[in-house]
């Protein structure tokens, strides 16, 4: 055992198993409301951070063996816009409108927690959509894939064939840079890059 993954995500837990670390995962979920005005590069690090320190509390809390916690948060802002997760299929579908022929930044935030200290690392990324009917969008959303997902869409599943375009971290728009992570993970002595 190398260390605690703080997410509830599948897909995280399949992109760090490509690292070549052993982890298990730690449950600590925290509040992803954003502050008034708070700028997109800060929310997402300062979730990234609230998540891997509450993992940290978590395995203290359930007296587990000390290993460093990675945690992460994954953001879509359109024109300094910061859109999370539709809260339902009227806001997903209205997300996906505002998308829709045009450019977007993803923002993954990854963190590592062990005691007192916490390290970041940000991977951001610029996505085309093509302009997409109504009824593509009815039909998406229809699908259910849209909803736990930031922006209302994931770029590995249906939501690829909207992308026209990507410039950055496939696996930081899924929710998991794999060059970032191994970096991170590095400078605690974890993973292939270490
Ligand atoms: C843009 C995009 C996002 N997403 C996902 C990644 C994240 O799981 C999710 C954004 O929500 P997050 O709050 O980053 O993560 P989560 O709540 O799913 O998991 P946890 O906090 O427990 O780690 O959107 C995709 O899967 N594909 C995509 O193309």
């Amino acid at each position: 055992m190398d260390l605690y993954l703080a997410s509830a995500s599948p897909r995280r837990r399949e992109l760090l198993a490509q690292i070549g670390v052993q982890f298990e995962r730690i449950a600590a979920p925290v509040d992803e409301t954003p502050l008034l005005n708070e700028d997109p590069h800060g929310y997402v690090l300062r979730l990234a951070r609230a998540k891997a320190q509450a993992g940290w509390l978590a395995m203290l809390a359930a007296n587990l063996p000390p290993h460093p916690v990675l945690a992460a948060d994954t953001t879509v802002v359109l024109d300094g816009e910061i859109l999370g997760k539709p809260d339902d299929e009227t806001h997903a579908a209205a997300m996906l409108k505002q998308l829709s022929g045009s450019t977007h930044l993803v923002l993954t935030a990854l963190a590592i927690a062990e005691q007192d200290r916490v390290e970041t690392v940000l991977s951001e990324s610029r996505v085309t959509f093509m302009p997409l009917s109504d009824a593509q969008i009815a039909r998406y959303v229809a699908s259910g894939e849209p909803m736990d997902k930031a922006g209302a869409y994931g770029i590995q599943g249906q939501g690829g064939l909207f992308v026209s375009h990507l410039e950055g971290s496939f696996t930081g728009v899924v929710g998991l840079p794999l060059h970032e992570t191994a970096q991170l993970l590095a400078r605690y002595g974890l993973g292939a890059l270490a």
